[in-house]
């Protein structure tokens, strides 16, 4: 098998938005997956919050082509060696702690740390890091607080997450320093439907 490693700016062109999907059974994994690859999301966050979420992002990596899966909710060493082990290609974390940034950056797959504040973004990029989760968005500050970010930190690139939705989405997509989001508001309903209307959001 081909092994094709993924660098962080490509997982976050792939697609305008990064469906967040929490699976509660197992056995809606592959549907759910499958939906949102054929809308035009191929980079998947399977949330590690619930108890078959390594399963599901194992099924997801064998079973669904064109998906392109990670883990979600990642806080500590262990989970990025899970997730790792179950097929996660990259990994996104609310947060960034030194000791999980070191489990992160020895990955060797991108990944997305969440930042919230000044300080954080600081802590990234004295390791190289550009890119950057921007968590929870909308209770952050959203647009306005990325807007104020960008003048310190012009170099830095978010996927601002946490309360976003399909109107509040291109606002975010408009802003010179987010290069996608991420949310879950097209995991029910009419998946592929909700999907297509997200993949085809423009981004600045
Ligand atoms: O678990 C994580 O690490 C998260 O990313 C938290 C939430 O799953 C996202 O914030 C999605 O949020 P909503 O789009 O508001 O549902």
């Amino acid at each position: 098998m081909t092994t094709v490693t993924l660098t962080t700016q490509a997982l976050v062109a792939l697609a305008p938005v990064v469906p967040v999907v929490v699976i509660d059974e197992l056995d809606d994994a592959v549907p759910l997956a499958a939906a949102l690859v054929r809308g035009g999301l191929p980079a998947i966050e399977v949330t590690l919050r619930t108890q078959p979420a390594l399963a599901a992002i194992e099924r997801i990596a064998a079973e669904v082509e064109g998906a392109v899966v990670g883990a979600g909710t990642v806080t500590t060493r262990q989970q990025v060696d899970d997730a790792l082990s179950a097929g996660a290609r990259f990994l996104v974390s609310p947060g960034a702690t030194p000791a999980l940034l070191d489990a992160l950056q020895g990955s060797g797959v991108p990944f997305l740390a969440g930042t919230a504040t000044p300080s954080d973004v600081m802590a990234l990029l004295e390791r190289g890091i550009t890119h950057a989760k921007f968590f929870p968005a909308e209770v952050n500050g959203g647009v306005q607080a990325l807007k104020a970010l960008a003048g310190p930190f012009p170099q830095m690139r978010f996927c601002p997450t946490g309360g976003i939705d399909a109107a509040k989405a291109p606002e975010y997509l408009a802003l010179p320093n987010v290069v996608c989001v991420g949310g879950s508001w097209m995991t029910k309903g009419d998946v592929e439907r909700l999907a297509a209307e997200a993949a085809a959001l423009p981004v600045q």
